[in-house]
């Protein structure tokens, strides 16, 4: 498959770049002391990864899912939303948009720092990266997931990612994981601004009325119950993040939370209610219009505009309920200065005020849908 990574990893050389050994504006010293003097470091912008086209689709799932215990009737299925988008997730071109952005407002910022982008599941792969990092001499890297949260699937995963990485490259830079971000101003900041969006979409007469309802990927009750320290830290942040984002638009209003885009077999139970059976509960309450926000994700991939544009959507249709969909964190300003704000208080050392941390032995789970059902 083609490697799509060349332009995004820049592979530029540290001792061909002096500015890199220079880690702060024009050499002037910064206000805080630098990470241990002259490491040379990068931030890694970690995410899930999808296909590019058809013949992608399921060796693609196949690797999400390998020893999992997904079953192949769900498979299939979700292989037919790939192609219905001729095989292309959408989660790339949001990912190289999401780099650009960074390597721009770092650039504005007189921050030099080189940023790679990699995967979990697809190309480039987190390995390949890896070995390009090391390569380019990069000693510690920052790593960015592309989820604000707990839980395995969210949190301890992307550790096992840079693990993996790290065994397949034989070392490489040492590793440091940016905190959750649920409750980082800039990343409410971002959702806050495209809920507003949406609810100005609605008809005026359904604005002040409509039901606010937050969506997040479900997971297995048993991921949920060792999520964080004292577990639920999944439910908890996402209950968190979306308070904070209603109260940035419309303080005090009441939303739901609910789940979308379950998978795994049908005999083991995930976090319920799920956004179409939640919609119908709304009608036959009475409720008339709707605005969704999928706070539980950072960009609009392919679980978002298909479990929502597509499926609640029609529910909603069927339902005969008013229906706008908020969109996700993706390139905004706020959210993309945020990973600047994390990456600085992290390189400055002492208290971190932004984000939340993941104890080291949190979320570790035993794969919830690997055995036989
Ligand atoms: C918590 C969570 C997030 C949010 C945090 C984060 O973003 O990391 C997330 C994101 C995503 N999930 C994605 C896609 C898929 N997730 C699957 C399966 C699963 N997700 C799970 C959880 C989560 N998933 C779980 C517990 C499973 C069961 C298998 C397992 O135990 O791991 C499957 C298999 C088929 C199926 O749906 O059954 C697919 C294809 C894409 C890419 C979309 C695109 O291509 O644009 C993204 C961003
Ligand atoms: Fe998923």
């Amino acid at each position: 498959m083609p490697r799509a990574t060349v332009d995004l990893n820049p592979g530029q050389r540290p001792d061909e770049d002096p500015s890199l050994a220079v880690r702060n504006n024009g050499g002037t010293p910064p206000a805080a002391a630098p990470s241990p003097a002259g490491r040379r470091e990068a931030l890694l912008v970690l995410s899930f990864g999808g296909p590019r086209g058809h013949d992608d689709v399921m060796p693609f799932l196949e690797n999400v899912t390998r020893g999992r215990g997904v079953p192949r009737e769900r498979l299939l299925d979700v292989a037919e939303h790939y192609h219905h988008f001729g095989g292309v997730s959408p989660i790339n071109e949001q990912n190289e948009a999401l780099v650009a952005a960074i390597r721009a407002d770092l650039a504005a910022s007189g921050v030099d720092l080189p940023v790679y982008w990699g995967n979990r599941n697809w190309d480039p792969y987190v390995e390949d990266v890896w070995q390009q990092m090391t390569d380019d001499g990069i000693e510690h890297a920052y790593v960015l997931a592309t989820s604000a949260y707990a839980s395995y699937s969210g949190c301890r995963q992307y550790h096992e990612d840079v693990a993996r990485a790290r065994i397949a490259t034989g070392g490489g830079p040492t590793a440091e994981k940016l905190p959750h971000y649920f409750d980082s101003p800039g990343f409410v900041r971002a959702n806050a601004d495209a809920l507003a969006a949406a609810l100005a979409q609605l008809p005026e007469e359904h604005r002040g009325t409509a039901r606010l309802v937050a969506t997040a990927h479900s997971i297995p009750d048993a991921m949920a119950a060792v999520a964080g320290p004292e577990g639920h830290a999944y439910e908890d942040e996402l209950t968190a993040a979306a308070r904070a984002v209603v109260d940035a638009v419309a303080p005090g209003r009441e939303f739901d939370l609910v789940w979308q885009s379950r998978s795994g077999p049908p005999s083991v139970p995930w976090l319920e209610p799920d956004v179409n059976d939640h919609l119908r509960a709304l009608h036959e309450n009475g409720e008339t219009a709707v605005v969704l926000f999928p706070v539980g994700f950072v960009s609009d991939h392919l679980e978002v505009i298909w479990d929502l544009d597509n499926e609640a959507k029609e529910t909603a249709e069927e339902l005969g309920l008013a229906f706008v969909r908020g969109g996700t964190a993706g390139t905004h300003p706020a959210f993309v200065a945020m990973v600047r704000e994390l990456l600085q208080e992290r390189r400055a050392g002492g208290e971190p005020r932004l984000g939340t941390n993941c104890p080291a032995a949190c979320c570790h789970v035993a794969r919830p849908a690997a055995r036989p059902a």
